[in-house]
């Protein structure tokens, strides 16, 4: 078997106050992402999204997996895939899509082989993978980071300065519920996603990558009046409720990769959490 899984069921946001550090890291935290020679993927009862990994050293097939009661994988889902390692490649139903550091790979529904490769075993890409249901077939497509749709956020002054590409969104490619991009912070800048928001009608499942040797990046979490925080190391992903905000600060600049699948496909639904009002 090279495709495990792991289940994650929903909190809700009275339970998750009551909760200590392991209990959050235990029901937020995925720590299990880019084991070589694996595919690992956390299942997760939010809009039954799920996150996970796929490190080539020889060639990795995706197999289906139980909660799904498929006959292949992507029967009834559509997936999101970006490189943060090495290059290497996707072969969907034959295709081969090659894949550098950053590029991201759209693969629509009903795609029954997958199968990840790296180009050079010794320097293996590393898949980031998300994947959420779907409802109908749209073309598998490539999409680099140039042609990402870019938006500027923040300053330097409140140390929130950051590019975020849009990779997978509407516009770019057509997805029936699943959003991915990637978000850089500029160097001296630390705060991701500051002024925070929530959007109760989607969930989101955030990446830390590019995260210096000795730092680390504290995720907050929980409903704007009642913090959380997660530490968090590089490679390492947290899930977010939709009740919950979602940002973070780094000991410096970092990246991260966000993806998301909910009710509706307007990345600007958000309600954002005013700084003075935060809790
Ligand atoms: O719902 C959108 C996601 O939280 C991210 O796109 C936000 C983000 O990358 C940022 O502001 O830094
Ligand atoms: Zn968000």
């Amino acid at each position: 078997m090279s495709t495990t899984y792991n289940t994650r069921y929903a909190s809700s946001p009275e339970a998750v106050k009551k909760y200590d550090t392991t209990a959050l890291r235990d029901e937020f935290l995925i720590n299990d992402l880019m084991k070589e020679g694996e595919i690992n993927l956390t299942y997760t009862h939010y809009d039954r999204y799920i996150a996970g990994s796929a490190v080539p050293k020889s060639n990795l097939k995706l197999e289906t997996i139980d909660p799904l009661k498929a006959a292949f994988f992507l029967e009834r889902r559509e997936m999101g895939i970006i490189n943060v390692g090495d290059s290497g490649a996707v072969e969907v139903d034959g295709v081969s899509y090659s894949l550098g550091h950053k590029d991201a790979l759209y693969i629509g529904m009903g795609a029954k082989d997958v199968i990840f490769k790296s180009d050079d075993p010794k320097k293996p890409a590393k898949f980031y993978i998300n994947s959420a249901p779907a409802h109908t077939n749209f073309p598998t497509k490539k999409v680099s980071l140039e042609e990402a749709n870019k938006l500027e956020l923040g300053s330097l002054e409140t140390a929130n300065h950051r590019t975020v590409s849009q990779m997978i969104i509407g516009g770019v490619v057509t997805t029936c519920q699943l959003q991915m991009g990637m978000t850089k912070l500029k160097t001296g800048s630390v705060w991701n996603t500051m002024p925070a928001h929530v959007h109760d009608r989607r969930m989101e499942v955030y990446f830390y990558l590019d995260v210096p040797e000795g730092q680390a990046v504290c995720h907050f979490m929980g409903q704007p009046q009642e913090t959380r925080h997660i530490w968090m190391h590089n490679h390492q992903a947290v899930i977010s409720p939709p009740w919950s905000i979602h940002c973070g600060s780094g000991t410096s600049n970092y990246t991260f990769i966000w993806g998301m699948a909910g009710e509706n496909l307007d990345y600007s639904d958000m309600d954002v959490a005013a700084i003075t009002e935060l809790k």
